[in-house]
């Protein structure tokens, strides 16, 4: 695979030309840009957001891409795409778990292999969030997407991607993960011969890095880590297909060249990648099993301090050194909603029934924590240092209740016997 550069930096003004001199200097819109080249503004927050969440870029592009024709309805393949406010169905309590979505078996690219596991708040609004598993065998060439309904995370499980964007191109594999922002163009490549992974739809506030208090400068997801693209541009002719996804449905564009041309771009709003092995596990050396917000990766914050529209939490390999410890999660209900997944390995509080690809639910104050199993042996086990290897699992936290859709909850890959894994969780009082 050819080595792909990029820039450093979370949130950085990045400046990058795929051309020399292509991009202005001491100024944004000049009278004419070099080389030809059309100015156009992608605005991520409102133009007036403060400094500090202020997010746009400067593309400087073969033509704007207001050069397309009218939308027109589009039919999107698995027809399994859902947006929040969920009607079709009632939010239950229940707690929910999935055996992983087969591949397809019919040639399926990145946007018409997408299906909805459940969603929560309000797309219009910009609250809340979709969560969608994708599915491809095929690569998309002459196809092209954007999702106005919100910032998409994607978490590979099995199968690497190449991202092809308006700012450039990331690969993505397994392990790492990507965020792109609302409303970019892209096309997804297939690095193998078919793709599966998770995706987050962020309705709300852009992600970004979560404060770190106490702790202090560094540690948690450093900012040096997070890659950006290059830009790289195609200055292709033909019959292009612009799909995207606005208000819950999918509409589709014609155009008469690729709406990945920009030759140079400036600023902070571009799609990503973090490779989640360069996350600096911060945790107990001491006692007790802290909250899991240690683990937050990026948050996409709701309108009150400290109350995540979304976290994305993972679980990595590292050290257990807690002392006189229960060490696993403690049983626990929350009023924050937890959907998570398993990129690979098994997840120390499930070691039976939650499979990479597969996927677990726990709504407000849904009561959860380890199967029973794991209980006997956390709370018998010699407290030894012990290094967690092959685990990688990730949460998406919620404050909004999620509702499954109506495929989530009647596909036979939900496990109706879910509940039954803390039954035999035996009586243990003695007075
Ligand atoms: O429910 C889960 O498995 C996720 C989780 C992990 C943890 O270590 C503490 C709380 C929590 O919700
Ligand atoms: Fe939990």
């Amino acid at each position: 695979m050819e080595s792909v550069s990029y820039l450093t930096g979370f949130n950085n003004e990045h400046e990058t030309e795929a051309l020399p001199g292509a991009l202005p200097v001491g100024q944004f819109n000049p009278q004419k840009v070099a080389y030809g080249l059309y100015t156009e503004q992608f605005s991520s927050t409102a133009f007036t957001a403060p400094r500090a969440h202020n997010r746009r870029t400067w593309f400087y592009r073969i033509r704007p891409s207001a050069v397309q024709s009218d939308y027109q309805p589009y039919s999107q393949a698995s027809q399994l795409v859902r947006t929040g406010p969920i009607t079709e169905q009632v939010p239950v309590p229940n707690m929910l778990r999935w055996s992983a979505l087969p591949m397809p078996s019919t040639p399926t690219d990145f946007v018409d292999g997408l299906v909805t596991l459940a969603a929560n708040g309000d797309a219009a609004t910009q609250i809340g969030l979709g969560i969608h598993i994708y599915l491809a065998n095929q690569s998309m060439t002459d196809r092209f997407f954007y999702n106005a309904d919100g910032e998409l995370l994607l978490v590979p499980e099995a199968g690497g991607l190449i991202l092809h964007t308006e700012c450039g191109r990331l690969d993505v594999a397994p392990g790492e993960i990507a965020v792109i922002p609302r409303g970019m163009k892209f096309r997804v490549a297939l690095q193998d011969a078919q793709a599966r992974g998770y995706m987050c739809e962020n309705y709300g506030a852009c992600f970004e890095l979560p404060e770190r208090g106490p702790v202090g400068a560094n540690g948690y997801a450093n900012d040096r880590d997070f890659q950006y693209p290059v830009a790289a541009y195609e200055d292709r002719e033909g019959q292009f297909d612009l799909i995207c996804k606005y208000g819950g449905n999918f509409f589709q564009a014609t155009l008469g060249h690729s709406p990945l041309d920009v030759v140079a771009w400036t600023g902070n709003s571009a799609p990503y990648k973090y490779d989640l092995s360069r996350f600096n596990v911060i945790n107990t050396v001491s006692f007790d099993h802290p909250d899991p917000s240690i683990f937050t990766v990026l948050t996409s914050p709701s309108d009150t301090p400290g109350v995540a529209n979304c976290d994305f939490v993972i679980f990595p390999p590292r050290w257990m050194v807690a002392e006189k410890t229960f060490r696993p999660p403690w049983y626990h209900r929350n009023i924050m909603s937890e959907f998570m997944g398993l990129i690979h390995g098994v997840y120390d509080a499930k070691e039976k029934g939650f499979e990479p690809g597969g996927a677990s639910l726990h709504n407000c104050m849904s009561p959860h924590g380890p199967e029973a199993d794991v209980f006997e042996k956390a709370s018998n086990a010699e407290l030894q240092p012990q290094r967690y290897e092959n685990t990688m699992a990730f949460m998406f936290e919620s404050r909004y209740a999620f509702t499954p859709t109506h495929f989530a909850m009647t596909t036979e890959l939900r496990q109706q016997n879910y509940v039954a894994c803390w039954n035999s969780l035996k009586k243990h009082f003695r007075p």
